[in-house]
């Protein structure tokens, strides 16, 4: 029989009243002032006069719901279409979509600092990395140590070691699909090996070792483990009470979180930082003479990196969270942009004989692929534009919160502590700026043929995949350098055709703004990971 007593502690002390009494009597002021702010949200609230989804309005759980389902990008077009250029997307919290209100946001002069829920992001590591850094003073500080990094020079020297990377994924690919020239391979899921090559380039990058994806099947758990961890650090930090679950992260008690993504999360940090620890093992031997040559890695720019003013190096903490993000932030944007493209052209056969016509006839063996070459290549950059733009890697909008006094945007005053953002999707999709929207034409990215000069300035202006401002990507020019030279060593080697159907986009079956088959699908956790298209190649070398 169950034990009451505990229940009926409270008897002696108030007299005529049980435990159970006291609460039940405490929760229905609670429910009273839960539902006064409820009619506070939809009436006197600064916000109350902006549209938007009623469950949006009144509540934060809604978007907690989107990110861990990975549709936020898709919710947000949806209420855009139906709402308008501002939309109430929270209690406490406004959309945007148009390039003016993009400026103002995330521009040089904004009004702004970043949201909370950046605190949550590589918080296993020890050390805030800097896309974690909130305050913009600190930030731009962080940002200046960082820089050489990714300089013209740290790129110049990282050619090489990418464009390894990029071959071999060629030849792996061969190897397991036994490929033979005019014989069509069996059907495979591109966007995987892709995956491979875009771990295995930047934690060659970030590590001085790849993590080896493309070589070794046992490695290959990565891209999972980090696609969970991701959907896991999207959600908690949009949480009601991410504040309170935050001191938790990173310890043992994670492993206790529901579900398994929560433990990946962990399992991912442990990974780089074991591998960083290698690293700077390696780098002492080295400089006590023990070590082979330098070898200009992203790395190497960051161990030996000082601030030009302050002479300030990163701590071992510092250098954990920022490779760790660099893992995170350089594969899966590089893999998605990559495959997207192959979505779009497969579907567009004269798109893809003109992109192959292109790099071959530009590299006449495979020696030859590399910049500055590779950087002329007009139709392959506008193809690779446009991929961004129909699939930005990070799809939805990056939270930003208005400073004291408020800001102005899209001709508004915006009261103090609202978040604010563009989502990338929404924006790139604004038929008033990229006609036909839903199109994947690169040629809207060069000028002549119908699109002026004027045009493609404004169809910049709104373009940012990116980001833009102080903030914006940091690795933004190997990112365009690692698809650049994938695309290139795939085109040059393979021809490529669908294998049954074109498996990647929407379907019928699927939830609304998911239903276009022609249109590659994403799932929103921090960085969009689609799956597809299923091809089939045949070497011609
Ligand atoms: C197509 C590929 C990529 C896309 C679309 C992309 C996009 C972005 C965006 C939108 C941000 C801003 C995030 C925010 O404010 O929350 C960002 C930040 C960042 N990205 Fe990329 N990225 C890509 C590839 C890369 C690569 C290859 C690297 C490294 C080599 C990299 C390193 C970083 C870093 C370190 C930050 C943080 C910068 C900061 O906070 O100052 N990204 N990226």
């Amino acid at each position: 029989m169950m034990d009451y007593s505990i229940l009926n502690a409270g008897k002696g002390v108030s007299g005529n009243y049980s435990a159970l009494e006291i609460i039940r009597s405490c929760m229905l002021p609670l429910f009273v002032w839960y539902c006064l702010i409820l009619l506070y949200r939809l009436t006197f609230h600064p916000l109350s006069r902006y549209p938007g989804r009623l469950s949006e309005r009144l509540s934060d759980w809604p978007i907690v719901y989107y990110c861990i389902k990975g549709n936020r990008h898709i919710k947000q077009l949806l209420a855009h279409e139906k709402y308008g250029p501002i939309v109430r997307d929270g209690p406490n919290s406004l959309s945007f979509r148009s390039p003016e209100a993009l400026k103002a946001i995330y521009g040089n002069n904004a009004h702004i600092k970043k949201g909370d829920w950046y605190l949550t992001l590589d918080i296993s590591a020890g050390a805030p990395s800097v896309q974690m850094v909130i305050d913009q003073h600190q930030h731009a500080l962080r940002r200046r140590v960082m820089s050489p990094a990714f300089s013209e020079k740290a790129l110049r020297d990282a050619e090489p070691l990418i464009n390894t990377t990029a071959r071999k994924l060629c030849e792996r690919l061969a190897e397991a699909l036994s490929c033979t020239k005019d014989e069509w391979s069996k059907g495979f899921d591109l966007q995987v090996w892709i995956a491979y090559y875009g771990y295995d380039f930047i934690s060659d990058l970030a590590f001085g070792r790849s993590l080896e994806l493309l070589d070794r099947e046992e490695h290959r758990f990565v891209p999972p483990t980090l696609r969970s961890a991701s959907q896991f650090l999207y959600y908690v930090g949009y949480l009601p009470f991410a504040a309170l679950v935050r001191p938790l992260m990173g310890t043992s008690v994670q492993d206790y979180f529901p579900g398994q993504s929560a433990r990946d999360s962990l399992k991912y940090t442990d990974l780089a930082n074991s591998r960083l620890a290698e690293r700077i093992e390696r780098e002492k031997k080295r400089k006590e003479g023990g070590g082979g040559a330098e070898r200009k890695d992203t790395f190497h720019y960051l161990l030996n990196s000082r601030d030009p003013v302050t002479g300030k190096e990163f701590t071992v903490e510092e250098l954990q969270a920022d490779t760790s993000l660099l893992i995170a932030a350089g594969s899966d944007g590089v893999t998605l942009a990559s495959c997207a493209l192959l979505f779009y052209a497969l579907q567009q056969p004269h798109i893809l004989r003109k992109l192959i016509n292109e790099i071959r006839e530009a590299f006449p063996t495979v020696e030859d692929i590399r910049t500055p070459k590779l950087n002329g290549l007009l139709y392959l950059h506008a193809c690779i534009e446009e991929s961004l733009r129909m699939a930005p890697p990070k799809p939805g909008s990056l939270p930003r919160i208005v400073l004291p006094g408020g800001t102005e945007i899209d001709g508004q005053h915006i009261p103090a502590g609202t978040t604010v953002g563009v989502s990338h999707y929404v924006i790139h999709r604004n038929a008033d700026v990229f006609p036909e929207p839903n199109m994947f034409r690169p040629e809207r990215w060069i000028v002549g043929d119908g699109n002026s000069a004027e045009q493609l300035a404004a169809q910049k202006r709104a373009f940012c995949p990116f980001g833009i401002g102080p903030m914006n990507c940091i690795g933004r020019n190997t990112a365009y350098l690692a698809i650049k030279l994938a695309l290139a060593h795939l085109f040059w080697q393979f021809d490529f055709r669908v294998h049954g159907d074109l498996i990647g986009g929407g379907s019928k079956k699927m939830e609304e703004g998911r239903r276009d088959e022609t249109e590659y699908q994403m799932y929103d956790w921090i960085i969009g990971f689609p799956s597809g298209p299923i091809v089939q190649v045949r070497s011609r070398v």
